[in-house]
């Protein structure tokens, strides 16, 4: 729902954007931990949000999501957006013989069909019956797409979904979701705190420390000499790229853009 009453819903609705964040901030106590963050997310459009530990990723889609509120500053939400949310952590209980199907069904109770596609899309249809707890975590990982897809999303948010697997993984996911906002016209916004490597095909990069740090376009891995070194000439993992970064200023270790006497920058660089 938007916040920002009937002209700017009507106006918002008309331009399509799925959430429009406008100079947020939030603070856990003393603690900021955003500070006059803005952020668009258009359908079609694949957002990667990068930045270290602790920088406020999680915190920022929590607002996306309507989880959380800010202190300062609005979020606006197409109204019925839906939203499939891929979680950074999962707890299953070990205990349980929960198969996929059945993990499938109860976030989304619905025909055996809608969960048989799902699967199919993110290319898991032969694990349907198979035990959760056994799952690797690239399996598990598509399983959890195939969660958030039944839910027919305008914008899926996918936090942190490279940890854990290696890189033809990661390149192998990039790809399908390069895919699923193909056919579906879906936003995404991903997280991650690899402050390089990124979705070749993302459309905007933002690099959050609290504040936004800087924001821009990837470039192809096949172009960078190192990455190129790391791959080979023909670039064998097509569906990543690598993010330049592009501060004017560096971080003391609060993450509070940092100037010294003479008005030089100084810090904790993190690019
Ligand atoms: N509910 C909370 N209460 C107090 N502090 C919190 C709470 N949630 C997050 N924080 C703090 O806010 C800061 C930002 O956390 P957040 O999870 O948003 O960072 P992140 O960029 O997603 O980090 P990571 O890459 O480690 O997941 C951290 O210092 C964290 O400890």
């Amino acid at each position: 729902m938007f916040n920002g009453g009937c002209y700017m819903s009507q106006q918002r609705a008309d331009t399509g954007t799925l959430v429009a964040v406008h100079g947020a901030g939030l603070a856990y106590g003393a603690h900021s931990v955003l500070d006059d963050v803005s952020l668009t997310l258009e359908p079609g459009r694949i957002t990667t949000l990068i930045g270290p530990n602790g920088a406020g990723k999680s915190t920022l889609a929590r607002l996306v999501l309507g989880l959380a509120r800010p202190d300062r500053g609005r979020v606006e939400r197409r109204p019925g957006l839906r939203v499939g949310y891929m979680p950074q952590h999962l707890q299953v209980d070990e205990s349980l013989p929960l198969t996929v199907d059945r993990f499938l069904w109860l976030a989304a109770p619905g025909r055996t069909r809608a969960r048989r596609d799902a699967l199919q899309r993110t290319g898991v249809a032969h694990l349907r019956r198979r035990a959760v707890r056994g799952l690797s975590g690239g399996e598990m990982q598509r399983v959890l797409l195939a969660r958030a897809l039944l839910r027919k999303p305008d914008l899926l948010v996918l936090d942190e979904p490279a940890q854990g697997v290696d890189v033809a993984g990661q390149d192998a996911l990039y790809g399908l979701l390069g895919q699923v906002r193909d056919e579906t016209g879906c936003g995404i916004l991903l997280i991650s705190h690899d402050l390089h490597l990124v979705m070749a095909r993302t459309d905007q990069v933002v690099c959050l420390h609290h504040h936004v740090c800087c924001s821009g376009t990837p470039e192809a891995v096949s172009r960078d000499p190192a990455y190129h070194r790391l791959f080979g000439p023909s670039g064998g993992m097509p569906n990543l790229a690598v993010y330049t970064h592009d501060h004017d200023h560096d971080h003391d270790l609060s993450g509070d853009p940092h100037h010294d006497h003479h008005g030089h920058t100084g810090g904790h660089h993190h690019d």
